[in-house]
């Protein structure tokens, strides 16, 4: 019996995983704690904003990808104290006013609003710039990009490749603002199969005559583009209005009207705070000497030779019951809490953020 568990052992294999996610730059040291899904990784006397990470071995992400290549998969996502607003997918077809619902939105909002810049191979118009209104890019990159994981979503419109990198959301979450993302049909259905809560609005033109009028009228598009545009509208109307991906549908016949709606849903009707909610909350420093413990979903770090100013604070509580989010973006929802020493009697809770 001990023999045959011993050859069991000795079977065991090493496994090489396909690793997606940005990892974390190496550190002096760091502590791990095993949760269900995932390994929480805390790096030693690292800066704020670099100091917890996870290494997703389970998740929802994982089991999809590990499905899709065929091998074992493992993702990294980086940790960040509070939530971000959730974003907010807007598609419809070609010319039908998105950009410039998008644009006076960001116009009127400028610190609440950021938009997700995508990635495309078509060429740029007239006004574009790049890494502005798209980043412009080879199709053989972005689909060398595209495998190793860095896409939220991609798809195929009017012939050409067009996707949302991981990147272009977190940056604008990272700063505190909304993400907008202006992306198609297809893209829109992937988002909402994701890790990435979002609110979903499909703009509708109110007719095919005035959807040409507007796309012939922007004069941005040769006419066999246009042909192409308007013969993937119909289509993506029909799934716009017929699917259950979009929780919104907004008409746009009145522009001044349409962009009302828009605001009224995204709770920006009446009179409106113009500071941005921040989802950069607090600041603290791990100290290389720390001690970690888990009880439920409370992470409990013991910092030996406490970085905080004062030195009775010395015991700090994570909260990971409610991560958001994950590979392959940030994992947010965490929460920090100094709750005393031990000498203390853990008298006192006080929230760091
Ligand atoms: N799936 C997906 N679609 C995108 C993305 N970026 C833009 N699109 C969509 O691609 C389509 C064509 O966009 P564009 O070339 O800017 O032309 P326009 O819609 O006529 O202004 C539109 O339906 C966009 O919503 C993206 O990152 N992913
Ligand atoms: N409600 C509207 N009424 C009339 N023209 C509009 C309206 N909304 C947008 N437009 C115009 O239609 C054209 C296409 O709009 P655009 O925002 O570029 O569409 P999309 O981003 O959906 O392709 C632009 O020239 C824009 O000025």
């Amino acid at each position: 019996m001990e023999l045959a568990k011993l050859q069991l052992q000795l079977e065991i294999k090493w496994i090489h995983p396909t690793v997606h996610g940005t990892k974390p730059l190496s550190s002096k040291g760091h502590s791990a704690v095993f949760l269900n899904d995932r390994i929480l990784i805390l790096k030693k006397g690292a800066k704020s904003d670099d100091q917890i990470w996870f290494l997703e071995v389970d998740t929802q992400y994982v089991r999809q990808q590990q499905k899709q290549l065929g091998t074992e998969v493992v993702a990294w996502s980086k940790g960040v104290i509070g939530n971000a607003e959730k974003p907010v997918v807007i598609s419809g077809p070609s010319g039908v006013g998105k950009g410039t619902l998008i644009s006076m939105l960001m116009k009127e909002f400028p610190s609440m609003f950021g938009f997700s810049v995508s990635h495309t191979t078509r060429a740029p118009r007239g006004m574009e710039k790049d890494g502005v209104h798209y980043h412009f890019t080879e199709k053989s990159v972005m689909e060398k990009e595209i495998k190793d994981g860095k896409f939220l979503e991609f798809a195929s419109v009017h012939g050409n490749l067009y996707g949302t990198s991981v990147e272009a959301v977190e940056v604008v979450a990272d700063a505190g603002k909304r993400c907008i993302l202006d992306i198609d049909v297809q893209g829109a259905r992937s988002v909402r199969s994701s890790s990435l809560e979002a609110v979903f609005i499909f703009v509708c033109p109110p007719s095919m005559e005035e959807l040409e009028k507007r796309l012939r009228d922007r004069g941005t598009e040769t006419e066999e583009q246009i042909l192409k545009r308007l013969r993937n509208a119909a289509a993506e109307i029909e799934q716009g209005k017929s699917s259950n991906i979009f929780d919104f549908i907004l008409y746009n016949d009145n522009l001044e009207e349409c962009y009302e709606k828009l605001k009224k849903l995204l709770g920006l009707g009446g009179c409106v705070a113009a500071t941005p909610k921040s989802a950069a909350l607090g600041e603290f420093n791990l100290p290389l000497d720390h001690s970690v413990s888990k009880i439920d979903d409370k992470i409990i770090i013991n910092c030996i030779s406490s970085g905080l100013e004062k030195e009775s604070k010395n015991l700090i509580m994570l909260d990971v019951s409610a991560l958001k989010g994950g590979a392959p973006g940030r994992t947010r929802g965490l929460d920090f809490q100094a709750i005393g020493s031990f000498s203390d009697g853990l008298i006192g809770m006080e929230r760091l953020s």
